[in-house]
């Protein structure tokens, strides 16, 4: 276990009023050593005080050290105190502010898309591949950067999806085929999102783009990084199949997915080892003490009707996954139900479970000034 930070490490939000954003607020607030120092949104909420800025949508009201505070413009000056800008920005935006900031030697923890793919940001989903941060020297000496660099996390679905596939590869090797059908929760298209009269009962099987970023993402989260540190691997060697079918659904928060998955090796394992590899799948993060890391990173439910949504989404917080009705696949090996928390685990949670690693590692150097 590493020892937590003594003082305070000041931190920015951009996207502050989102549902991504306020989800960082509320984990934020209460956070042990970050500190909420300066929030940022759009032109339309810049100048107001962010309770006047920001429809808020928690269930706990607006935590007093962000009530008052004046949101910002998304202006890398502004925060140039802080240790570390998370980024819940709208992608159409994300990409030029990102890259500002970065270039201001910031370091970025993003939950948006735009700079997923490049070659020397790593794609971190924490309970699986905090390994990947390794490439932050090769980024930061490209862009002639000390401390900034810019850290995406995934797809809220293909984050539900690596969790458990990465707990069966530790265990029994690679997987070459995957088939994942998702159910996912309105809030997942951020506020106002799907118009109610598309979502109440109904059922929506498209999400522009979703597909194909699970089918890619899944590669590179569990592939390697290259011998020289510079690049990944992306499952070069050892190729990993995903074909994606991805539905909105009315649900409020929390992905469903049904998965089924082909091994590489022969026999493949039966449901109980399966069963157990899940249940002892551990990860680096809760390794070396992030303390907003799960206790347990898969639950494993045995009633055959879980996980559901509404009665599961909030175990630990939002910050594992469930998995359910592990059974045979009669075309692939396995298949098995996984439910993820799409604004937890799936966003905020894990940018901030990034975020502490990087701080408990020393990729992000700990403030001394409180
Ligand atoms: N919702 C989810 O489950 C997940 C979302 N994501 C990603 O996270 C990001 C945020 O998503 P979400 O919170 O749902 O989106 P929202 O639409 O709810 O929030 C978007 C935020 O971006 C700000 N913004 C919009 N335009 C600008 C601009 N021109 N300059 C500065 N700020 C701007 C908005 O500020 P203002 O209020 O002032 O308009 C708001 O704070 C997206 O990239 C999304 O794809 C990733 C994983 C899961
Ligand atoms: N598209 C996801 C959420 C999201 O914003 O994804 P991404 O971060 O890959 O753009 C959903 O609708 O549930």
């Amino acid at each position: 276990m590493t020892r937590l930070p003594q003082n305070p490490i000041k931190v920015g939000v951009l996207g502050a009023t989102g549902t991504v954003g306020q989800r960082f607020i509320l984990l934020l607030s209460t956070h042990p050593f970050f500190k909420l120092h300066v929030l940022g949104a759009s032109s339309r909420s810049a100048g107001l005080a962010y309770s006047k800025a920001v429809r808020w949508k928690q269930v706990s009201p607006i935590p007093e050290c962000a009530r008052d505070l004046i949101v910002k413009t998304c202006i890398a000056q502004e925060f140039a105190e802080c240790s570390i800008v998370f980024s819940g920005l709208d992608a159409d935006v994300a990409g030029d502010i990102e890259a500002e900031f970065r270039a201001a030697d910031l370091a970025v923890f993003s939950n948006s898309k735009n700079f997923r793919r490049d070659p020397v940001v790593p794609l971190i989903v924490p309970l699986v591949n905090t390994s990947h941060l390794s490439i932050i020297p090769h980024q930061r000496s490209l862009n002639s950067l000390q401390k900034g660099f810019i850290v995406t996390n995934a797809n809220c679905s293909t984050t539900g999806l690596v969790i458990p596939l990465a707990a069966l590869e530790k265990a029994f090797g690679p997987i070459d085929t995957c088939l994942v059908t998702t159910m996912q929760a309105i809030s997942g298209a951020g506020y106002p999102g799907v118009p109610s009269f598309d979502i109440f009962d109904n059922v929506v099987p498209h999400i522009g783009g979703e597909e194909e970023k699970m089918e890619w993402e899944v590669a590179k989260i569990l592939g390697g990084i290259a011998e020289d540190g510079q690049s990944f691997d992306c499952r070069a060697t050892s190729p990993l199949l995903v074909s994606a079918s991805c539905n909105r659904v009315p649900v409020l928060e929390g992905h469903t997915e049904c998965v089924s998955v082909r091994f590489a090796r022969r026999p493949p394992p039966s449901v109980e080892q399966i069963q157990q590899a899940m249940r002892d799948f551990t990860c680096e993060a809760q390794e070396v003490g992030c303390p907003s890391a799960p206790k347990e990173v898969i639950f494993v439910h045995e009633e055959v009707d879980r996980p559901q949504p509404r009665l599961d989404r909030d175990f630990q917080k939002g910050a594992g996954v469930n998995v359910g009705r592990i059974r045979p696949c009669p075309v692939l090996d396995v298949k098995f139900v996984v439910l993820s928390n799409n604004v937890a685990i799936g966003a905020a949670t894990s940018s901030i479970i990034n975020a502490e690693y990087a701080v408990l590692t020393g990729v992000v150097a700990s403030d001394p000034v409180a």
